[in-house]
């Protein structure tokens, strides 16, 4: 049934020098015009990370080369419920751009919780801020 089914999602929260990594939704997708870690669907035939590695391949023209699992995060949308499986990706090769026209931003960590992300990310920005602004 399908208001019973969870949408495993693969995110990645690329770092890299106290930045992150956005991409804008567009307008027609779910939770269209705000801003997001890249990611997508995890396949039935694939681990999350393998979906991570993928998806970051197909979003945004990067090959992941660490990432650390940072955190896992059950939300409930109104019309659907996400598992949001999400890695902390420290090291990658090539520069990024949006492959598939999508505008791409770097963002001071600090910074995060004044932009419009996903209803589900609150817990993530909380997480980071914790993570690298308590020093
Ligand atoms: N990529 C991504 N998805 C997120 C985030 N937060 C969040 O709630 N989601 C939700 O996760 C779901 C799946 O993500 P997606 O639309 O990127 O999936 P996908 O790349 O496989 O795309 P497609 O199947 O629409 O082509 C969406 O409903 C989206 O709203 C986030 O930070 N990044
Ligand atoms: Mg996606």
């Amino acid at each position: 049934m399908n208001s019973i089914k969870v949408i495993h999602v693969a995110v990645g929260v690329i770092v890299r020098q106290q930045q992150i990594l956005l991409a804008l939704r567009g307008s027609k997708q779910h939770q269209g015009g705000k801003w997001e870690f890249p990611g997508g669907k995890v396949e039935a035939d694939e681990t999350a990370q393998q979906a991570l590695i993928r998806e970051l391949y197909e979003e945004v023209a990067i090959t992941v080369t660490q990432s650390d699992s940072l955190m896992q995060l059950e939300y409930a949308y109104p019309e659907k419920t996400v598992l949001l499986d999400i890695y902390l990706v420290t090291a990658f090769d090539g520069e990024p751009h949006g492959r598939e026209g999508q505008p791409l931003r770097w963002v001071d960590i600090a910074e995060l919780d004044s932009i419009e992300l996903p209803d589900a990310n609150q817990p993530i920005v909380q997480r980071l801020q914790q993570y690298y602004l308590a020093q």
